[in-house]
């Protein structure tokens, strides 16, 4: 039976989020400390572990039929794959920054400025399309350094609590790219693999979806049921039963994690009591 090639990031930040996904998704895999190839003892998986730079060529190559890794390095690379599902981790934008002491006018501040960036074919296109000319210096790492060692006047960069911008003495001006963790996949699967792709897709999406929800329980006076319930759309229409106190109600359903806090205030202002939010595992919609 054929197996589908998962490539993930052997060491890194996205390593960790990567291997809690799969096992979320119900798939196990032996994962000894130094091996770099793994197989799932209950899904037709094998998970070969690499840097995340080199994931998007394997991938084209089909030496991995998929892989996990960020959008900025998919957009950087300009490799010639499919990128099928967002998963909701790694977290972070790329973004212009410089000295904080300089004045800041508008993009134009960037004319004839030298920017150091290990992501020089997203920052050169967007210059491009601003019709900026800049000068692209392009190194490894330790980008935000290069403004305080005189390389460059400005850096382009990932960012995400900004507390290296900070120790670094930097401020960031502009974001050109919101990145986070995706799946991509080769344009050429067997239809074999395709299969295996559309039932991980599956759970992944199950997984998914129960992390951006909460299960909510809540005790309500039934004069103000109707108004409670207009609150909680839930996944069809929410629960309600009745509770052994007279004229109050038990009613169950499902929120939004974005929505949770504004919905929380409502529920209460319309004499909402005990309310329980829980955690879901998996939902399928
Ligand atoms: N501070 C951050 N917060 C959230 N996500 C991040 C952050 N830094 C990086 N990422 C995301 O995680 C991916 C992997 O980052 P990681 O630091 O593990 O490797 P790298 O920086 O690409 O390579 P190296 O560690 O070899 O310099 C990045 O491509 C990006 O998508
Ligand atoms: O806004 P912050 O939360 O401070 O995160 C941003 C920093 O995180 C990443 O570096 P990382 O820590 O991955 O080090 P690396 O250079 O080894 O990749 C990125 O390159 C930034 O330097
Ligand atoms: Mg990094």
């Amino acid at each position: 039976m054929s197996k589908l090639r998962l490539a993930i990031q052997k060491n890194g930040r996205l390593s960790e989020k990567s291997l809690k996904l799969l096992e979320e998704c119900g798939i196990k895999i032996s994962n000894g400390t130094r091996k770099l190839k793994s197989v799932s003892s209950n899904f037709p998986l094998e998970i070969l572990f690499l840097r995340d730079d080199d994931i998007p060529q394997y991938v084209e190559q089909g030496v991995a039929d998929i892989g996990i890794i960020g959008l900025n390095e998919v957009l950087e690379q300009k490799k010639n794959i499919a990128v099928v599902q967002k998963l909701g981790f790694a977290q972070c934008r790329l973004s212009l920054a410089i000295p904080k002491e300089e004045t800041y006018s508008g993009i134009q501040y960037f004319e004839n400025k030298k920017v150091a960036t290990s992501y020089p074919e997203i920052l050169s296109s967007f210059f491009k399309e601003k019709n900026i000319n800049v000068q692209i210096e392009k190194i490894g790492g330790s980008v935000e350094i290069a403004p305080g060692i005189g390389l460059s006047d400005g850096i382009f960069d990932i960012i995400s609590t900004g507390s290296t911008l900070l120790t670094n003495g930097l401020k960031e001006v502009e974001t050109v790219l919101e990145s986070e963790a995706v799946l991509i996949s080769s344009e050429n699967l067997s239809n074999e693999n395709q299969e295996i792709l559309k039932k991980l897709l599956f759970r992944i999406n199950a997984v998914k979806e129960a992390s951006e929800s909460k299960y909510i329980l809540l005790n309500a006076p039934n004069e103000n049921l109707e108004k409670i319930i207009n609150l909680l759309p839930g996944m069809k229409s929410p629960t309600v039963l009745p509770l052994a106190e007279n004229g109050w109600s038990s009613i169950h359903s499902v929120i939004k994690e974005d929505k949770f806090w504004d919905v929380i205030e409502n529920l209460k202002k319309e004499g909402a009591q005990g309310i329980l939010v829980l955690e879901i595992e998996k939902m399928i919609l």
